[in-house]
């Protein structure tokens, strides 16, 4: 049993972390930590904890004890914060936000417009995409969890790339997020009124993940990857889907396709490439921790079109969060993890 704190735990992140920690056979929840509840319990903040579901909230000066596994929940700029202290008094941590993302911290500081105040930490923190760096992150005392637009992205691109059979130039991804996408945040811009019935891109176009999809994906592919990255929000609570244009490499057919897709994922138990021609929808993976990927060729303009599917609070966070966990814990990789959408 591992003894786990979750700092910034009444956040949307924070909130889906704790409830799947709950069932998860191998874990302890001791602290939960929340800035503005400290003192009520998660069943007074969200009604899905049952009322025999003790899960008590301790203020930011109760952290966590000696050897807990520690889980920050936190906006970007608090973690840099919160990180450091943990990691010099032992602690092993993951960070949910995109503090600790990028290799190269000046990328950092240009687009989240923040000094990157924890560079010697930064350093020994592992990228948390198990589908590419699991090895990694099994050694790793503290993994930066990937965001929920970046997962969907890279594992929809990263084999495609790094196996020559798309170009690098010219890549469009085309992006959705449910509203949960933002936070728990009392915004005009996310309330009922300004998101139902409504669609709309938004950080056009510089959004910031921009620039952690493009490091990950030079990276992965051994290229400079340039490209364009829209954001939307979509009216639904949850789920990312992002349709993907790339220019095919010469010849290449949809069968080359799948079978580059299937070297790269056949034993990744949360990515899954669909046969040629079907395209994954949300309600395929929301619920879940999976990431489906679906593409389709267009002859006619010599490019790919493919679709890539997450539930953004389980595979784009807290779900990936605990394959992380797992992998650093020596745990089965898909413990306490859901591996079927609601679909209804
Ligand atoms: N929402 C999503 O789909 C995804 C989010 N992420 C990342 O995960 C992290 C958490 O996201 P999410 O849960 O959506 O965000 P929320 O805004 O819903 O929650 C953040 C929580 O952090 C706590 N907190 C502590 N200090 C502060 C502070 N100074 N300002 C604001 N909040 C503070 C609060 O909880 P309390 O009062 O209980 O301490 C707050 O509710 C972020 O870094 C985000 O970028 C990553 C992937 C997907
Ligand atoms: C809908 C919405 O607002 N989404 C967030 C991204 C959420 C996410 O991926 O979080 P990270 O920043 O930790 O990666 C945004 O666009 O800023």
């Amino acid at each position: 049993m591992v003894n786990v704190s979750v700092i910034g735990a009444t956040g949307y992140v924070g909130a889906e972390l704790l409830r799947l920690l709950s069932a998860h056979p191998d874990v302890h929840i001791n602290k939960a930590v929340s800035k503005s509840f400290a003192g009520k319990e998660m069943k007074d903040i969200y009604a899905n904890f049952i009322p025999n579901q003790s899960v008590g909230l301790t203020g930011e000066e109760s952290g966590p004890d000696a050897g807990d596994f520690v889980f920050l929940c936190l906006p970007h700029g608090q973690s840099l914060k919160a990180a450091p202290a943990l990691l010099a008094s032992g602690h092993k941590v993951i960070d949910l936000s995109g503090d600790f993302r990028y290799d190269d911290t000046d990328i950092y500081e240009k687009w989240y417009g923040i000094p990157h105040t924890a560079k010697q930490e930064n350093a020994s923190a592992v990228y948390g995409l198990p589908e590419f760096f699991g090895d990694d992150v099994k050694k790793s005392s503290f993994t930066a969890n990937p965001g929920c637009y970046t997962t969907t992205s890279i594992l929809a691109l990263a084999p495609l790339l790094a196996e020559g059979v798309i170009r690098e130039n010219g890549i469009v991804i085309d992006a959705k997020s449910g509203v949960t996408g933002a936070g728990r945040k009392e915004k005009l811009a996310f309330s009922y009124c300004e998101t139902a019935d409504n669609f709309k891109a938004y950080s056009v176009p510089l959004h910031r993940h921009t620039s952690e999809i493009e490091e990950q994906l030079s990276k992965l592919s051994g290229k400079d990857i340039c490209l364009l990255f829209t954001p939307h929000l979509l009216p639904v609570k949850r789920g990312i889907l992002a349709t993907i244009y790339a220019e095919l490499a010469e010849g290449v057919t949809a069968e080359q396709i799948s079978k580059v897709y299937e070297s790269y994922y056949a034993d990744a138990p949360f990515t899954h490439v669909l046969p040629h021609g079907k395209l994954p929808e949300l309600k395929y993976v929301v619920g879940s921790n999976n990431c489906m990927i679906g593409f389709e060729l267009s002859e006619r303009t010599g490019r790919i079109i493919i679709v890539s599917c997450t539930d953004n609070l389980i595979k784009g966070a807290a779900g990936q969060a605990i394959q992380n966990f797992n992998l650093m814990n020596g745990l089965d990789e898909t413990l306490g993890l859901p591996r079927t959408a609601w679909y209804l």
